[in-house]
Formats: C-alpha cells, sequence, structure tokens
C-alpha cells in the first residue's frame, strides 16, 4: 500500500475562506498515485518532474521553501506557502504549479477593466486582455480586407464593396476577452488557489496585505508584470497606449505610431488593413532594430507596399491638438530636419515597455532593482537580495514574452515545490519570436549579424519568393526564408522567416533549432508541397559564405 493525496476543504484562520489542502491517504496497489486533480498538472505546468511523492513533498515541506500547510492535518505556520501578486501569464502559471505540487496558494488581482491602471488589471493580465489575445484577434479581423481583395482573382464577385462593423467587432472582442477572464478564474479555482481581488502590497518579508486584509505567507511571487513607457516630450497627454489602441471606439481615418518595435509594426500594418492612413515615425534608421537586418529591411519594404507610411531616424519632438482635436506632430530627422504631419485621429506610443515595480513595497523589505526597475534575480527567480522573494515575467526584465513569463512560472512552482528543484531552471536559449503584423516575421536563435559576430565562420541561405495565393491574387507582398548556419558544424544557428503564417511554421522549426538540427539533417527532410514552408527544407546553395567575420563568395 502506498499514499495518495486528497484535496480536503480547510477554513483558514487568518482568512476566514476557505480552501484546499492535501492530506496523505491510503491507497491500493495499481491505483494511480494521483487524483485527477493532481494530473491537470500536465497541462497546467507543461513539465512533469521525474516523481512527486508524499515522501518528497514532506521532505520540501521541511527544507527552507517547501510547502509548509498541513499536509498531516497539523495547523500551518503560514497562511500560504506561496502568495503570488498579480495574475497575468506568469502569476497565474506559478500558482498553479505551486498548487498541483501540494503547496497551498493565495493570489491576488485588481479588478478587471480595459484599461490598466494602479487599480485597475484583471486576471489573465496583459497577455490576455491587453496584449497577445486582443491584438490576434484584431490581427484575424484586418486580414479578411485582404481577403476580400484577393477573392476577387479566385472568382469570387461581390455586389458592394465589403463595410466594416467596428463597433460589433469590438464587442465581439470584449465578449471573447471577458470569456476568457473568467476561463482564467475557474483555473484558479479548479487548482485550488484562494483568489483575493484588490492591489496586493508587501507589508514585511513574510506579509502581505490586499484590501487591508494581511496574510502571513511563507514565500512571494511577484510577477506585476510591465507598463508602456511614454517619451517626455510636448502634448504626450495627447498620446494613446497600446490598451487603448486595442479598444478604440472608432476606427481612425488618420493613424501615427510612434516607435519600432513589436507594438508599432503590429499595430500600424493591422489598422492600414483596416483602412486607416498609417505613419509610423522610428528614431532609429531602421525598424525592429534588434531582429536580423536582412530580415527587417525586407519587413519594412513589405509594410510599405502595403502602404505604411515610415519615417526612419525620426523622432516626434511635439504632439499639438488641433481646433478640430485631431493632433499634429513635429518631428525632426536625425539630421535636423523638421517635417509637420497634421490631422492624426490618433498617436499611438509604442515606446517600450518597463517592469511595473512602483507601490508594491518591495522598498520596504530590500528587493533590489535593477538599472530598469526590475526584480534582480538569480537563475532561479529568486530575488538577490531577499531569498524568501521571487519574480517571474516581465517584471524581472528578463525577456517579455508570454510563454516566457510561463516557463518562469512552471519552474518556479516545481523549484519551490517539486522534487528536483536544482533541475528547475529556465533555459533562455533558442526562444522563439514573432513579429504579428502583415505579413508576420517570425525568429529564433541567432540573427546573421550576432552569428558572425559570435561564430566567425557562417553560411547563410535564403529564399525570396511570391507565395503562390499572392501571385495569383495580383499581391505585390513577398516572403522570405532564412537560414543562418555555422560553417564549422554544419549546425543552424538561426532561423527567419517573412511571410504568411511564419508564425505557425517557426513553432516546429523552434524545436528542431532547439535539439541541435544540423543543415544536412534539414536537407534530408521531405517537403510538404506546395507550401511556404517547404523553402527550409529545398535551399540548397548559400547566399553568402561568411569566412573569420569577412564575406568570401557571393552567391552563384
Ligand atoms: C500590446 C501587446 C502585445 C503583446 N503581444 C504578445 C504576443 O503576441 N506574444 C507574446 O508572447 N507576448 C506578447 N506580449 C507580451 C506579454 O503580454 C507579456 O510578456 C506577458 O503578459 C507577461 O506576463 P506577466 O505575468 O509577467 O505580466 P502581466 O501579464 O502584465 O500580468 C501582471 C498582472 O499583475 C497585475 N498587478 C500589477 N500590480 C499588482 C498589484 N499590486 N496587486 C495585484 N495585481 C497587480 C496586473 O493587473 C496584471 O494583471 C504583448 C504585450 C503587449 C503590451
Ligand atoms: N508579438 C509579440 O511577441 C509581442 C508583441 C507586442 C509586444 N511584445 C513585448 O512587449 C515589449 C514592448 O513592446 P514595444 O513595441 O513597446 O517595445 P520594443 O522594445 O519592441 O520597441 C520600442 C520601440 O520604441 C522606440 N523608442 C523608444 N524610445 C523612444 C522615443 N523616446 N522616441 C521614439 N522612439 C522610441 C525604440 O527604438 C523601439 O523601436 C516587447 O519588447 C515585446 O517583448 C511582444
Amino acid at each position: 500500500m502506498s499514499f495518495a493525496l486528497t484535496r480536503l476543504p480547510q477554513t483558514s484562520a487568518a482568512t476566514g475562506r476557505s480552501s484546499t489542502v492535501f492530506r496523505a491517504t491510503s491507497r491500493l496497489p495499481g491505483t494511480p498515485s494521483w487524483s485527477t486533480g493532481l494530473l491537470g498538472f500536465a497541462a497546467g505546468l507543461g513539465q512533469m518532474p521525474s516523481s512527486v511523492s508524499r515522501s518528497a513533498l514532506q521532505a520540501r515541506a521541511e527544507s527552507s521553501n517547501g510547502a509548509s500547510s498541513s499536509q498531516n492535518g497539523s495547523a500551518p505556520d503560514y497562511d500560504y506557502d506561496l502568495f503570488t501578486i498579480g495574475a497575468g501569464s506568469g502569476g497565474v502559471r506559478a500558482s498553479k504549479a505551486s498548487a498541483d505540487l501540494g503547496a497551498k496558494v493565495g493570489i491576488c488581482e485588481l479588478p478587471l477593466g480595459r484599461i490598466a491602471t494602479d487599480t485597475i488589471g484583471g486576471v489573465g493580465g496583459t497577455c490576455i486582455l491587453r496584449g497577445c489575445v486582443p491584438k490576434k484577434l484584431l490581427s484575424y479581423g484586418s486580414e479578411f480586407a485582404l481577403e476580400y481583395r484577393h477573392g476577387h482573382n479566385f472568382g469570387w464577385e461581390q455586389s458592394a464593396p465589403p463595410a466594416l462593423n467596428w463597433e460589433r467587432l469590438m464587442a465581439n472582442k470584449n465578449k471573447e476577452l471577458d470569456r476568457l477572464n473568467g476561463v482564467y478564474r475557474k483555473m484558479l479555482r479548479d487548482a485550488g488557489i484562494d483568489f483575493f481581488e484588490g492591489r496586493g502590497q508587501i507589508i514585511d518579508q513574510h506579509t502581505v496585505e490586499v484590501n487591508g486584509k494581511r496574510f502571513k505567507v511563507k514565500n512571494i511571487c511577484i510577477a506585476t508584470g510591465g507598463k508602456p513607457i511614454t517619451p517626455p516630450i510636448e502634448g504626450a497627454e495627447h498620446a494613446i497606449i497600446s490598451d487603448q489602441i486595442l479598444d478604440l471606439p472608432k476606427l481612425p481615418k488618420k493613424l501615427a505610431v510612434v516607435g519600432g518595435g513589436y507594438i508599432s509594426c503590429e499595430q500600424a500594418t493591422i489598422y492600414n488593413a483596416f483602412g486607416s492612413e498609417v505613419h509610423v515615425f522610428n528614431r532609429t534608421p531602421s525598424i525592429l532594430g534588434k531582429f536580423d537586418k536582412e530580415c527587417t529591411s525586407f519587413i519594412a519594404e513589405q509594410y510599405k507596399l502595403a502602404g505604411v507610411k515610415i519615417y526612419t531616424s525620426c523622432s516626434p519632438e511635439k504632439l499639438a491638438k488641433q481646433p478640430d482635436g485631431r493632433i499634429t506632430i513635429e518631428a525632426k530627422y536625425e539630421d535636423g530636419k523638421q517635417i509637420s504631419v497634421e490631422d492624426f485621429d490618433y498617436v499611438l506610443m509604442a515606446t517600450g515597455r518597463k517592469p511595473n515595480t512602483k507601490g508594491i513595497g518591495l522598498e520596504k523589505v530590500g528587493v533590489e532593482l535593477d538599472d530598469k526597475g526590475g526584480v534582480k534575480v538569480d537563475e532561479y527567480s529568486r530575488s538577490v537580495s531577499v531569498p524568501n522573494v521571487f519574480a517571474i515575467g516581465d517584471v524581472t526584465n528578463r525577456i517579455p514574452l508570454t510563454p516566457v513569463a510561463r516557463m518562469e512560472g512552471s519552474l518556479l512552482g516545481a523549484h519551490l515545490f517539486g522534487d528536483e528543484p536544482d533541475e528547475a531552471k529556465p533555459d533562455y536559449e533558442g526562444v522563439p519570436s514573432v513579429v504579428f503584423s502583415t505579413p508576420q516575421m517570425a525568429t529564433v536563435g541567432l540573427s546573421e549579424e550576432d552569428a558572425i559576430e559570435k561564430f566567425k565562420d557562417v553560411d547563410v541561405y535564403t529564399s525570396t519568393f511570391r507565395p503562390m495565393k499572392n501571385s495569383m491574387a495580383d499581391e505585390e507582398l513577398k516572403a522570405l526564408t532564412k537560414l543562418v548556419v555555422d560553417a564549422k558544424t554544419d549546425k543552424v544557428l538561426g532561423i527567419h522567416m517573412v511571410g504568411p503564417e511564419a508564425a505557425e511554421i517557426m513553432q516546429g522549426l523552434a524545436a528542431a533549432l532547439k535539439v541541435g538540427i544540423t543543415k544536412k539533417q534539414l536537407d534530408g527532410t521531405v517537403g510538404i508541397h506546395p507550401t511556404s514552408a517547404e523553402e527550409f527544407v529545398t535551399m540548397r546553395k548559400p547566399a553568402r559564405r561568411i569566412r573569420n567575420k569577412e564575406k568570401v563568395k557571393a552567391a552563384a
């Protein structure tokens, strides 16, 4: 006979709320060692430790960080083994991973709203409510414009030009966000996590307060995400931020976007496809400056072909409200030339985000921050200055992407309450990312520039083509596929694509890169025809060979 863990309801003395604890019960040989509820762990956490047993949990309970709640029914020292501040991508995942491993977990989040403030947020966080999800829904919406246009050459007759009902789009988008907020709240409930709606504040190293209620907590997880940075230019108060561009009351006739990063490129092309006249002001010579240069100059050409107006090396210096309520931008090029562009319905500031670390009591307990205000953590997401405080996601200023926040959350749970705490380290190698613009840009591994810097001898394979559908549709937009290969080992170092479905194509290639695929192995993979993706297994001749950082041979 061995032990199984059974969820039992318990009322917390400190909170007065019912919650869930695990109690060991005997079970017959041959029955599963985890209850159905705990099997949900696999779905929620994404990775199951090699073995998780009651004895291991008890051992961890006695260790400095492990679950301390009453698995044997005795009174706990703390109300919670883990209390998470912020229920976004990272906070929800860390809490669920920990609860699934037997920890008693509390989490707090601000009340739900569309635009985040110090008092408004919502379970699901940025990704679900004002990031990835609404952005992707609007992107889907905008793609219909292209589809309607392309349909003509594929035989479709339209009796009248398609008309966009903006109110319906916004209402349905918001309905979907509310549904997902409900799904996330239910996920917390089902995992036995105590949820508190309100602003979380650290009072001391083992006390967290929400709405005047104080909880004794063993470990604290800071998962408060980030917030937009707005440059201090004159008239900046007339601009909007990304929360607002995802929930506009009307479709702008003319939109300005300041910045040339992810948010700028995504929103510029979404609104361009919807029919707005879009102007992008970018202070550096190229947009998406952190990515592979060939890809970014290629994608900038595609944006221009699609109708987006891009001003490079050009910084807005003043926003002025016109008498008719619209906005004029005064901007200056790097060479000193000045321009003034009028009649913008909205100006979106997409000039980066910063960690959200103010006003939560971090300074009271001495949590050290980096020079950008992010919580400084070690490889296990533990604060470098306060050992029972952990931080995950955008608030740590590592890689501000949802899957990264989730990875950090999963592994925090595994580190604190799992069987193999030392193994539970996030791995930042080969994190893929996508700019969900039209066209999309997807990338994993090194850019050509970084690969040359690091490996010196590099072969670069590229293919530029008009996707089959675009050709018949008389659509000028082209696609680019690119491989960056270590010439010494044949290992693929970077994979890049600009074009339709790049995001969907890149996920599988990211797995291949992660396990160290070579160019020869890619060449030996049979393509799927007819697709754009097959370019990745059919590019045979390098476009460039670089040896000792110098280009030695042009393409034949
Ligand atoms: C417009 C936009 C589009 C994006 N698109 C993508 C994309 O396509 N793919 C991708 O991978 N990433 C995307 N991201 C990034 C992604 O949204 C973030 O990396 C991710 O949400 C980070 O998760 P997090 O848990 O760290 O923080 P968040 O999701 O921001 O969650 C933090 C939560 O903490 C709450 N909070 C803050 N302070 C307190 C407090 N004191 N008490 C209680 N609660 C508090 C907030 O209300 C918030 O809900 C996008 C971001 C933006 C802005
Ligand atoms: N598809 C995705 O995965 C996705 C989408 C959106 C956001 N995100 C995440 O959110 C983060 C924030 O996005 P973002 O686009 O705001 O940031 P970003 O860092 O991608 O881009 C910021 C841009 O603003 C410019 N900029 C900064 N200060 C400026 C100033 N004073 N004047 C003019 N331009 C200025 C920068 O040069 C840069 O082009 C990203 O880093 C990304 O991790 C991801």
